[in-house]
């Protein structure tokens, strides 16, 4: 039987040894930036909290203890100031994305995974023609059809079963938009509604999500376990992706869709090839539809549970739209202030996301005063910088009048990082904006809502996990009822 002090062995744990000593010494680049130790040896701490979903969590409390600037792996430093937020993600310099992004088996190039920027920008200019304000108008008559779908099942669950959950049933919706706004309804079929996900497609993204959140700290093992036989079903998610874009390809469009602006370019605008299809495909049902079902879930939670919001806001939208049967233009919501006010700060305190990983380039750069060498990981913490005292005073409390200023709604009051930042930003924050504002004028002038008896907001909040995607351990459970004006 082999021993530890077998030869293999010997050098084996001789060589951990010496990196675990290279790690904290002095002849570390990273030598001198505050982290717990265990964190500076090894990427296992972080990954422990990665798979409990309370990463968020911890990266704030260890900032708090350590300072500005945190070590959080052997090779990842982590900050919380608005200068860093501009030297990684902000400025012409804008960092590139980290190897944190290769993390995934389907074939072809899609616009998340690209991780440099010179071969960013041309696939950024086809997606960006899909979110072009004539985009964007056509899209709000299909989004209205799907709330208008929500609206009827969530009063017949209601019916049916006595109250109805928010965390399972917004998601469903958030799918069923993208497939109508950007696939023509063409992804899956009955809508995700309408089946109450007999597939589970929701927990299938979310899990695959997930998996990236996971493997980007362990990625390694990622690029091991990717060759063994049968891990593809692990990607089941993958393979859904890759068949809504064969039957898009296949059915076409009757309107003028989202994926229609990538497929078919004006003049000599570039188009989309069809075979990085399936993989952008995967990003849109994903980065459409788990953010806004995670974001309209938050945003719920808070208006249900700060009243003297929900009624203001009805009263608000009473004022400007006060009949129930409006169906006109959505233009005017991007003019009230209290509306914006709320969707905004839904997306300061719904975002319990980790850093998003940049690289530091060869030459190294200075952030906060400190040097740093190339091929250093360096981020952000939303969580941790929406809930800076700082930035946000008393940051716990929801307080959509912190965006507002002089009876308007003012975005740059502060600095979010819900969507990003820089060249690599969320391509699709117009949309998400829209989506939110459609969701929340339709369900409250058309419902009337009551939390279910026993909510607990505490254990709500306090069920909140991010691996990366964002999933809720409690339910969400209303009362759903058309409104009595
Ligand atoms: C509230 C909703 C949303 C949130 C919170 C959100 C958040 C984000 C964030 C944080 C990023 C940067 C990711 C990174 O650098 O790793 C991102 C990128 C992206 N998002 Fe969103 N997103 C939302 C809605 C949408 C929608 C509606 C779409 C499309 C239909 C979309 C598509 C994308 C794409 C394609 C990227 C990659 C952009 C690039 O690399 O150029 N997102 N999003």
């Amino acid at each position: 039987m082999a021993s530890i002090t077998d030869t293999p062995y010997l050098y084996a744990c001789i060589a951990v040894f010496l990196l675990i000593l290279y790690r904290v010494s002095p002849f570390h680049p990273l030598y001198g930036i505050p982290g717990p130790i265990l964190f500076q040896i090894s990427e296992l701490p972080m990954i422990f909290f990665v798979l409990r979903g309370t990463h968020h969590r911890v990266v704030r409390e260890l900032h708090q203890k350590y300072g500005q600037a945190l070590r959080i792996g052997p090779n990842t430093v982590s900050f919380t100031s608005l200068s860093a937020i501009t030297k990684i993600y902000g400025s012409s310099q804008a960092l590139e994305k980290t190897s944190a992004y290769d993390l995934h088996l389907i074939k072809g190039e899609g616009l998340f995974f690209i991780k440099e920027k010179a071969s960013h920008i041309p696939r950024r200019r086809i997606w960006n023609r899909s979110f072009s304000k004539e985009a964007l108008e056509q899209y709000q008559h299909p989004i209205a059809s799907q709330v208008e779908n929500l609206v009827y099942w969530l009063v017949e669950r209601t019916k049916t079963n006595g109250s109805i959950d928010l965390v399972k049933i917004l998601p469903q919706y958030a799918y069923d938009s993208t497939n109508s706004v950007f696939f023509s309804g063409t992804a899956f079929h009955p809508s995700l509604l309408d089946s109450d996900d007999k597939d589970s497609i929701v927990n299938e993204a979310s899990g695959y999500f997930g998996a990236f959140g996971f493997f980007s700290h362990a990625q390694p093992f990622f690029h091991i376990i990717k060759h063994l036989p049968g891990i593809s079903t692990f990607f089941k998610f993958e393979a859904f992706a890759t068949e809504a874009a064969r039957r898009r390809l296949e059915k076409g469009s009757p309107m003028r869709d989202g994926i229609s602006y990538w497929l078919e370019g004006e003049d000599d605008q570039p188009t989309l090839a069809h075979k990085d299809l399936p993989i952008e495909s995967a990003t849109l049902l994903i980065g459409g539809s788990e953010t806004i079902g995670a974001i309209s879930t938050f945003l719920f939670y808070f208006l249900l549970t700060n009243q003297k919001w929900l009624i203001a806001l009805r009263e608000e939208l009473d004022h400007i739209l006060p009949d129930e049967s409006f169906h006109g233009t959505f233009g005017i919501l991007d003019e009230l202030p209290l509306l914006n006010a709320i969707i905004q700060e839904t997306l300061r305190l719904g975002t319990p996301m980790p850093g998003l990983p940049r690289l530091v380039p060869k030459g190294g750069i200075t952030i906060d005063g400190l040097h740093f060498p190339g091929g250093t990981c360096v981020s952000v913490p939303a969580w941790t910088h929406h809930t800076d005292k700082r930035y946000f005073p008393n940051p716990y409390e929801f307080n959509p009048e912190r965006w507002i200023e002089g009876g308007k709604f003012m975005a740059s009051r502060g600095t979010i990082l819900t969507f990003g930042g820089g060249p690599f930003n969320c391509v699709g924050s117009k949309l998400a904006y829209l989506q939110l504002r459609i969701l929340v004028v339709l369900l409250l002038l058309h419902l009337d809502f009551t939390l279910a008896e026993g909510f607990d907001p505490a254990k709500f909040w306090g069920g909140i996990r991010n691996r990366r995607a964002t999933t809720f351990l409690e339910p969400l459970c209303i009362k759903a009822s058309p409104r009595k004006i």
